[in-house]
């Protein structure tokens, strides 16, 4: 264990979605110190955050510094730790050159998720730099030991982390593929504005179908090919993902309960639920709800998690807390969220 009162830590994307949920986060946590919260470059000057986001005004009294490179050996010399919340592209260029400062880099982008390189560009469009650690840990937190010498820490994708958490205790009773269809809230695609998520624009549809990048994610996280089909709903925030699963034959209701208690009964941000979980009831918060049930020798599992929170910057809190040897939940527990 470090004993360190105070790691000092940056968030680059400070002023999105993820970035900001990042911000508060780190800035209420008692053993990390937000030193830093940058913008894009195309923002020509600093400003108060709460000049974005007004309900944080008087709560959350930190700078959005616009980035450039020429900042990065004095952010080398006064911080330890830095949260990536940009584009993919945007992290694929930027990591490298931070990892080579000695700075321990959670990217919450796509960037470094996919471990082959083919998959990685037909998802991406662009290929990963090859100037990285050979080791990237994909950092689904309750399914990675951090030891606390990594220097990139890849963190699962919004729809990987509620899809791979429902399915990963139950895969040895699975005999088949499993199909996850998920509903996300709008800010799942990010402040940027864009005519198809903007308000009037939106009505419960599915997208991507048979092409979205988080389906090979997903097959990497739980080892097995899957189906997998995200929607979009005219909400904030929130995921509810809705599995169906075949069972091998004579599975039980029993042994599917075992084995989500064997994989969580210790995890605290994990919560297994008596009943269907809802989305209000995890939104705010950094926990996944689980509900599965055996029927007609098919497993159905729902689950929901927030986004912006157990979906990124809370599991990438939640890892940042395992690196250093912290509680998992540490600074995670009070209910919040920005946006
Ligand atoms: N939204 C979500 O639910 C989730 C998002 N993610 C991932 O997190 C990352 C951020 O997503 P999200 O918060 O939604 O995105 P937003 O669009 O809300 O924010 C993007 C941020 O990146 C900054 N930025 C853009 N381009 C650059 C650049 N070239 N250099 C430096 N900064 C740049 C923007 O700054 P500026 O404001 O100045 O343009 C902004 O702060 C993405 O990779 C996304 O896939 C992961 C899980 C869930
Ligand atoms: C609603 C919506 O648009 N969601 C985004 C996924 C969220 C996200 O930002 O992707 P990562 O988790 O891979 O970083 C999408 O489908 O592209």
């Amino acid at each position: 264990m470090e004993h360190v009162k105070s790691i000092p830590c940056a968030v680059f994307g400070a002023s999105g979605y993820s970035g900001v949920e990042l911000v508060s986060l780190l800035h209420n946590h008692p053993h990390f110190s937000l030193e830093y919260a940058f913008s894009s470059s195309a923002r020509e000057d600093a400003e108060p955050i709460a000049s974005l986001y007004p309900q944080l005004a008087g709560q959350l009294d930190v700078i959005l510094q616009p980035w450039h490179s020429d900042l990065l050996s004095q952010l080398a010399q006064q911080v330890r730790v830095v949260f990536l919340a940009l584009p993919h592209e945007a992290s694929a260029a930027i990591a490298p050159a931070l990892i080579n400062a000695g700075l321990v880099v959670f990217d919450l982008s796509g960037a470094f998720r996919l471990r082959d390189s083919s998959a990685h560009f037909q998802a991406y469009g662009f290929a990963r730099p090859d100037d990285l650690p050979t080791e990237i840990p994909y950092g689904l937190a309750e399914w990675t030991t951090l030891i606390g010498t990594e220097q990139l820490i890849a963190v699962p994708g919004c729809y990987p982390t509620v899809s791979s958490l429902a399915l990963k205790p139950v895969m040895s009773l699975i005999d088949g593929v499993p199909m996850v269809n998920a509903v996300s809230g709008v800010s799942g695609a990010g402040r940027k504005a864009a005519g198809h998520t903007s308000f009037c624009e939106v009505s419960l549809a599915a997208y991507g179908v048979a092409t979205h990048r988080h389906q090979p994610e997903i097959a990497q996280a739980i080892g097995r090919d899957v189906i997998f089909v995200p929607h979009l709903g005219n909400f904030k925030r929130g995921i509810l993902a809705t599995i169906y699963a075949p069972l091998k034959s004579g599975v039980s209701q029993a042994t599917v309960d075992k084995a989500y208690q064997q994989a969580y009964a210790a995890e605290p941000l994990v919560r297994l639920c008596q009943q269907p979980p809802a989305i209000k009831n995890v939104v705010g918060t950094a926990f996944c709800d689980i509900h599965a049930v055996v029927h007609q020798n098919h497993l159905i599992i729902c689950a929901a998690i927030d986004n912006l929170l157990k979906g990124a910057a809370a599991q990438a809190v939640q890892l940042a807390n395992q690196y250093f040897d912290f509680a998992p939940a540490l600074g995670l527990q009070q209910r919040g969220g920005v946006v």
